[in-house]
């Protein structure tokens, strides 16, 4: 099984959150579609796209990390439902005005508070 080091190790290009953020923008004013991107539309449509990535892993049982019995495919398709989740989260965010790789990172640190690693080590 890969570590996520590993993983890391693997994938040739970093995408930054700002890059996909000023593509998503432009993509979607060269279109016209800024006036239906509101921030409900953008929860329910992102929502939507949950579902269609549920439905991916419904009935399948427990799935092995890495996808060993899965198909290209089948990746492919879970590759694409995993962008239209990132593509309509990170639209969400930027139409209400918020930096969300900040805001994770502020999470993050926010959840190490939450659960330190000694408080993890005995559960
Ligand atoms: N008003 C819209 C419509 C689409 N998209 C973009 C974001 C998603 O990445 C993708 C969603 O397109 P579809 O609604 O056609 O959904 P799918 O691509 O999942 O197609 P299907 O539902 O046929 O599988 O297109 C968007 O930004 N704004």
């Amino acid at each position: 099984m890969e570590s996520s080091c590993e993983n890391a190790r693997k994938y040739s290009n970093s995408v930054s959150l700002q890059e996909l953020r000023d593509s998503l923008a432009g993509f979607a004013e060269d279109r016209g579609w800024d006036q239906y991107h509101s921030p409900r539309n953008l929860l329910l449509a992102l929502v939507g796209e949950v579902g269609g990535l549920s439905e991916i892993f419904q009935w399948k049982g427990e799935v092995a990390k890495g996808l060993p019995n899965w198909s290209s495919d089948e990746k492919e398709h879970l590759e694409e439902e995993l962008s239209d989740v990132l593509i309509y989260l990170i639209r969400l965010a930027d139409v209400c005005g918020l930096d969300l790789g900040q805001a994770a990172l502020a999470k993050i640190v926010k959840n190490a508070k939450k659960y330190p690693v000694a408080a993890n080590q005995t559960t």
